[in-house]
């Protein structure tokens, strides 16, 4: 229960906040907010425990129970503890305490679901009385709905070695049995969730866990993109039906994705007619594998009948998807390293794809049963993951192991983890829900309405990632271990050269904050990681690594088995699983030693290793990507590697490649390199069809007198492509469904603030806003344009790339040239940029106002 005079205060004071404060279902303040109308109601009876001052009342409330944060004024309820004593009202707001207030109840029922959050149920005691609650609330259809959600979330919690799709006998799960496994589990786990996981991202995640515990090939995000099913998002009330269709497909384990999607479309039709009253998941899994076998019983393919479909791309005849070069690549025995190297564009991802093909074809051809298992890929970012996700499924094939390193480092810690302590789950902080978790931070610091300006937003969103970066880079730096293990005097110490940076710095003034609050805000991030006992992102490839060396040492002992001690068996038993597999690494230029030291240690006995990079494409040295992998490393480590290079791009016009060869040409660095055997630079052969709009000239280099001046240009320029867009899909009879996929726009700046800005233009002065979304957000749904940082666009490709802001101010490197580091991080900012340009397909438009930077010239803009 909570403490009654926080209820009273929540109920007492929804006035001491801004209702337009209210972001997201867990929002303290839409708490407030739709709490006024039965706060005026009790108040009238007087049936409230006094509280003159609510933001005193509630800081005596919380305060003993808050760490104790000496710089910290109780009275300041707008500072950082606030975040503390949210968190801790909402965990308090359990359904035993809603039932004490019937009014509430009705309340939340009658005035939509927004607050139904789902951190309440997360905080039940167990999961039956969560569904026995959320039956007393019925009328809520949200809380209906997300119910068999909740059930398959908890599929992403489970531990990675659940045997996948297969009971203890052995025998193939059925869809309904999958959920009843998994309530079986939530039962005897009490599993705790955050409010994060409502987010679109996760329900995919959720959606490939269901679809990686029964072997089948249907893509999840092409269930997902497919608007005509569930026009109204996925996070509506049609969720519940969409998991049970999705249950329904992957039971009936769909062949091809496009056969996958056409079978959910008909079977979605006959089930709505049917009017199923569907109950649960199980139910409607079982139901709708019944009519997906009515429908469409052919298109379970035989093992033979897929392994010829897979080898039939590499026949001679066939009209392929790869050219000679990426053939080659990827037809190369399973035993044999290798090494491909090609700049941007060049179809790496794409032979990657044909690889998995390639071999997956061999190995079925062999009998071997879920080959899919047979391969772990990896990338750096999630949109290089998503990219390559789908250039898998345009071949029909989908992997279970397909992620970012951070998350396969994740799986093998919680895999050990799983072996040693069956309780113990790990949940991981990502780079963005840091980013997140600090923007709330220092919102509060900063007061709401401050903070709800188009600035304060953009100087906020700019500190915080100045934060987690520096946090990520000591953390990389000293290998450190625990959230918990850092001194004042380290994050005094980053947040000192956050001040000091001239872009964050500057924001920070403009906040009216000091370094120290930002030194408090660190603190307060890294002290909710330690309470919630959650592993920060920096902490896994550590924790992988050790458990790895641990297995390998074990390996190498004598005796094994039982006369090891449990941590060494489990830790051997975690390295032995993945040992023989197909190891794919895409962006290989970005890989730390560390990272490396990982993939030698799973591939080093079998060989099955193939990575592909391009050296001017390494924009993470801040992460401590090591280049002398390719150069070096690669062959120490597997003599006899095969190296080879693809040579043609099939993404850019010959304008794009042009400005992209001269800008990187200026890198000296990698020429050196190549000299020692990576292989010259050279001007890519382009290879790319004129398609649609084929617009002329494919490079605009434009300046304004002012940002507002050169956001507005992007505006109108993206409402004249949106335009020739429709009509051209008009004419020539692209559907709806189809258009959002076919055309992209990508937006792309160096830094979050630029794109803040950009983002503000978009919505207020543009109405652009059902148009857009931010690459970190959405990620389910396909929209026009992308806003993105040239960071996190890595991977990705659009139609129409904007490259803004190209200023002195965002793009220089702020050391001074006679500065150690100095070259270095000019070369990387340059590959930065050179990446940002080779996004494009069609056209590309390099813009800036104020001063030019000097990428912007030498890629051919004129001063
Ligand atoms: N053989 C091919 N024929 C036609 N198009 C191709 C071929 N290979 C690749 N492509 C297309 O070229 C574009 C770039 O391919 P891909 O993304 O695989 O390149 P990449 O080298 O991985 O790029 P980057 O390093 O920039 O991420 C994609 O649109 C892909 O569909």
């Amino acid at each position: 229960m909570p403490s009654d005079s926080a209820v009273a205060l929540l109920l007492a004071r929804p006035g001491d906040v801004d209702p337009s404060e209210l972001h997201s279902p867990t929002d303290f303040t839409g708490l407030l907010e739709y709490l006024a109308p039965i706060t005026q109601a009790a108040a009238a009876e007087d049936q409230l425990p006094g509280a003159d001052d609510g933001r005193r009342a509630i800081c005596a409330v919380n305060w003993q129970e808050l760490p104790s944060q000496p710089d910290l004024e109780p009275a300041n309820i707008y500072g950082a503890p606030v975040e503390m004593v949210k968190a801790r009202v909402l965990q308090d707001l359990e359904y035993r305490w809603l039932e004490n207030y019937p009014g509430l109840a009705a309340g939340l029922t009658a005035k939509g679901q927004r607050l139904v959050d789902p951190m309440m149920l997360g905080s039940m005691a167990s999961f039956e009385s969560a569904v026995a609650k959320a039956a007393a609330l019925r009328g809520s259809s949200v809380l209906a709905s997300w119910l068999p959600l909740q059930v398959l979330m908890s599929v992403a919690q489970l531990p990675e070695h659940f045997a996948p799709g297969l009971d203890e006998s052995g025998q193939i799960l059925k869809a309904g049995q999958i959920v009843r496994a998994i309530q079986k589990r939530l039962q005897a786990r009490h599993a705790t969730y955050n409010h994060w996981w409502t987010r679109h991202l996760e329900v995919l995640q959720v959606l490939e866990a269901v679809l990686w515990l029964v072997p089948s090939h249907v893509d999840p995000h092409s269930l997902l993109r497919s608007k005509r099913l569930f026009p109204g998002g996925i996070l509506d009330s049609n969720c519940h039906l969409f998991v049970s269709v999705v249950t329904g497909v992957v039971e009936y384990q769909a062949y091809h994705p496009a056969e996958a999607l056409n079978l959910v479309h008909a079977v979605y039709a006959d089930y709505k007619n049917a009017g199923a009253e569907v109950k649960d998941a199980a139910t409607a899994g079982e139901l709708l594998a019944r009519l997906a076998q009515r429908h469409h019983p052919q298109a379970r393919a035989t093992q033979a009948e897929r392994a010829k479909r897979l080898r039939d791309w590499f026949r001679p005849d066939h009209s392929l998807p790869f050219d000679e070069e990426q053939h080659d690549a990827a037809t190369l025995p399973m035993d044999k390293p290798a090494l491909v190297i090609a700049n941007a564009g060049a179809g790496k991802s794409t032979m990657l794809a044909g690889r998995v093909a390639h071999l997956m074809g061999e190995l079925m051809a062999q009998g071997q049963p879920h080959t899919e298992e047979w391969f772990v890929a990896t990338t750096f970012s999630r949109a290089a993951r998503d990219s390559l996700r789908g250039k898998l499924a345009q071949l029909g094939l989908y992997l279970p192991y397909l992620s970012t390193l951070d998350s396969f480092c994740l799986r093998l810690a919680r895999q050990y983890t799983h072996l040693l302590n069956k309780d113990r789950h790990i949940q991981v902080v990502d780079e963005q829900e840091l980013r997140a978790r600090m923007c709330t931070i220092l919102a509060d610091i900063v007061g709401c309405r401050a903070a709800q300006t188009n600035d304060g937003e953009a100087n906020i969103a700019s500190v915080a990632e100045a934060g987690v970066r520096r946090l990520m880079k000591h953390a990389g730096d000293h290998s450190a271990s625990l959230a918990h293990g850092w001194s004042d005097a380290e994050l005094g110490e980053l947040a000192a050269g956050i001040a000091q940076d001239s872009e964050a710095g500057g924001s920070l003034r403009s906040l009216q904050l000091s370094a120290a609050h930002v030194g408090y805000g660190l603190r307060v991030l890294l002290a909710a990681i330690k309470e919630r006992e959650e592993l920060a992102v920096w902490e896994l490839l550590d924790y992988a690594l050790t458990i790895l060396r641990r297995g390998a040492a074990a390996q190498k002992q004598e005796p094994r088995g039982e006369a090891l001690p449990a941590e060494d068996r489990a830790a051997l038993t975690v390295l032995e699983s993945w040992e023989g597999k197909c190891f794919l690494v895409d962006e290989a230029q970005d890989m730390s030693r560390k990272q490396w030291e990982l993939v030698c240690l799973l591939t080093e006995r079998f060989q099955r290793l193939t990575m592909v990079g391009d050296p001017d494409q390494n924009i993470f040295g801040w992460r401590d990507a090591c280049m002398e992998i390719m150069v070096h490393l690669f062959d120490e480590e597997y003599g006899g590697a095969a190296h080879m290079t693809l040579t043609r791009n099939y993404r850019s016009p010959q304008a794009v490649l042009d400005a992209s060869f001269a800008l990187i040409s200026h890198n000296q660095e990698i020429e050196h390199k190549q000299g020692q055997g990576l292989g010259a630079r050279k001007p890519m052969i382009c290879m790319r069809r004129p398609g649609f709009g084929n617009p002329n000239p494919a490079v605009v280099f434009e300046r304004f007198r002012s940002v507002l001046d050169e956001q507005r240009f992007i505006c109108a320029r993206i409402l004249a492509h949106k335009h020739e867009w429709q009509v051209h899909c008009n004419r020539t009879g692209i559907d709806e469904a189809q258009r959002a996929s076919r055309y992209k726009i990508a937006v792309l700046a160096r830094n979050n603030k630029q794109l803040q800005s950009m983002a503000y233009v978009m919505r207020t002065e543009y109405r652009l806003s059902q148009d857009m979304a931010f690459s970190t957000e959405d990620e389910h749904e396909e929209r026009l344009v992308t806003l993105s940082t040239v960071h996190a666009a890595k991977g990705t490709e659009a139609d129409i790339v904007f490259l803004m802001g190209m200023t002195e101010s965002a793009w220089s490197v702020r050391l001074r040239p006679d500065e150690p580091c100095y070259e270095q991080c000019m070369e990387e900012a340059r590959r930065l940029a050179y990446v940002g340009i080779t996004r494009t397909k069609r056209q590309l438009y390099c813009t800036y106002s104020e001063r030019p930077c000097r990428f912007w010239v030498e890629a051919g803009g004129r001063r």
